[in-house]
């Protein structure tokens, strides 16, 4: 197996805190991974590394086979890793399919002209009305986006970036900030991702239920170390993990 995504000796320090130490990381294609750990343990910090954000102390980022490490995070998406942060850009006055026609838009590089290429427009609003089905967020396509729930704003978020076409989708905590109402319709879109079955996805999620549910593998990150990764079903039963993780030091998962 070629990893689309790797990590060799990945380490970042702040001051004199070291948030990721030493993490050697391989991202199949095509494959689920979740990122689990303690608060504090440096998920965030890893993905922000992976997608850009930050620069490492040491160590370095390849994908395909390309070392990226010294490429800004516009760079990053270009070749295809998205994160769904990066979209703030998201017009509050305009409606959910406005705003992924525009993500769509941007990605296919076309500047609107009225007169001239209304087919193309068409093509453009179609992609996006497919993209809001793929969310589930079909029902609101007329909606403004500043009038959307917390969670709806966070699909119509999943939407721009599949919009982006990345092949490499960073989802940190999809479900943070929602009401319990909310998290299964998000469970659900990303399922959805997941079965189309072209899309290499690493989540960072604290809800067990929920990383047990979607990955086919699960890393974790203790005090910035890598600690574990493989199938889900050894990573539960791993003692180390039990015992660094499970075992009372952590009591965040829900
Ligand atoms: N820009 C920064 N400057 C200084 N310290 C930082 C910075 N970013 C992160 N840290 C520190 O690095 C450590 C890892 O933080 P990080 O947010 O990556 O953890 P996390 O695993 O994502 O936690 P959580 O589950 O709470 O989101 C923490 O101790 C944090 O305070």
């Amino acid at each position: 197996m070629v990893p689309i995504l790797e990590t060799k000796g990945l380490t970042i320090t702040f001051g004199g805190h070291t948030a990721v130490s030493d993490v050697h990381f391989q991202m199949p294609p095509h494959h689920f991974k979740s990122i689990i750990g303690p608060n504090g343990a440096g998920k965030t910090t890893f993905f922000n590394l992976l997608s850009g954000q930050l620069k490492p102390s040491a160590g370095t980022i390849h994908y395909k086979g390309k070392d990226i490490t010294r490429l800004s995070p516009t760079e990053r998406a270009r070749l295809g890793i998205g994160r769904s942060f990066q979209l703030t850009n998201v017009f509050p006055n305009l409606t959910v399919l406005e705003n992924v026609r525009l993500a769509v838009q941007a990605q296919a590089g076309i500047r609107y002209n009225m007169f001239s290429h209304f087919r193309k427009f068409n093509r453009l609003e179609e992609r996006a009305y497919e993209l809001l089905q793929t969310v589930l967020l079909n029902g609101k396509a007329e909606a403004l986006a500043k009038n959307l729930a917390h969670g709806e704003k966070r699909k119509l978020e999943i939407a721009m970036l599949l919009a982006l076409q990345s092949e490499v989708l960073l989802l940190d905590e999809p479900t943070a900030g929602m009401s319990l109402e909310e998290v299964p319709a998000i469970l659900e879109v990303i399922h959805k991702i997941k079965q189309q079955g072209n899309k290499t996805i690493i989540l960072i999620e604290h809800k067990m239920d929920m990383v047990l549910d979607l990955s086919d593998s699960i890393m974790v990150l203790f005090n910035g170390k890598f600690l574990a990764d493989g199938p889900v079903a050894d990573i539960m039963q791993s003692e180390i993990v039990q015992s660094a993780y499970l075992g009372g030091l952590y009591d965040d998962a829900s």
